[in-house]
């Protein structure tokens, strides 16, 4: 069970503070996709060279032209890219292959997928590494969380390993590390707390 954080909201430097300070408590560091609109494959490679040890993942939710853009993420360095569950098999199936080209990995982000069990069958069929359930940002604040959809997921997943994301706390941990989850993701919760680091480490505690 790994613990990714999502880093959507620091800067460039308090990241390699973050991550200096917690070495063996953050498994996946994330490029979340709002750092990668403002400055691209930038913190990807200065992840990837300061931090060798920690897995990049790089938060492109790839939507179409999957090969294309999969190979600029993991040529910059990345270790696992996001491409969405909504899109179509064709983009999917070529973020597959630019992975295999690259030997380097491929997370399926289920976000406002409507049809989880049916789309999950599929999407586990086609040679990707982890399936995220993910609670959208601006979802959240309806109070919706990610627990249940992590339970359909683990219910009929069998190649792929399940992930979880969206709002995910130090509340809300327990009741996700007891259903089981490959990767669980963790932004917000870290990128906000008064002393990130500590959070970081106090969350990884919690995880098996
Ligand atoms: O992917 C994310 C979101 O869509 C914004 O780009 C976040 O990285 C993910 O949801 C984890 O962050 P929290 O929900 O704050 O834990």
């Amino acid at each position: 069970m790994k613990l990714q954080a999502a880093l959507d909201t620091l800067t460039l430097d308090e990241c390699i503070k973050l991550l200096e300070q917690t070495q063996g408590s953050i498994d996946v560091v994330e490029v979340g996709t709002p750092f990668v609109i403002e400055q691209g494959m930038v913190p990807v490679r200065t992840f990837k060279e300061k931090f060798p040890n920690i897995e990049v993942l790089a938060d492109a939710k790839i939507m179409d032209a999957g090969k294309y853009e999969a190979d600029k993420c993991f040529d910059a360095g990345a270790d696992i890219v996001t491409v969405l569950g909504v899109s179509n098999d064709a983009t999917i199936k070529g973020v597959v292959e630019s992975a295999k080209e690259h030997g380097r990995k491929v997370m399926v982000d289920m976000i406002e997928v409507k049809n989880l069990a049916e789309r999950t069958k599929e999407v586990d069929q086609m040679g990707v590494d982890y399936i995220c359930v993910h609670t959208a940002f601006d979802v959240q604040a309806t109070g919706k969380d990610p627990l249940d959809d992590l339970k359909v997921v683990n219910s009929v997943i069998k190649n792929a390993k399940s992930a979880v994301a969206g709002g995910v706390k130090l509340a809300t941990i327990d009741a996700i590390v007891e259903e089981g989850a490959g990767i669980i993701v963790v932004g917000g919760a870290i990128c906000n707390a008064e002393d990130p680091s500590a959070m970081a480490k106090e969350i990884k505690k919690h995880l098996k």
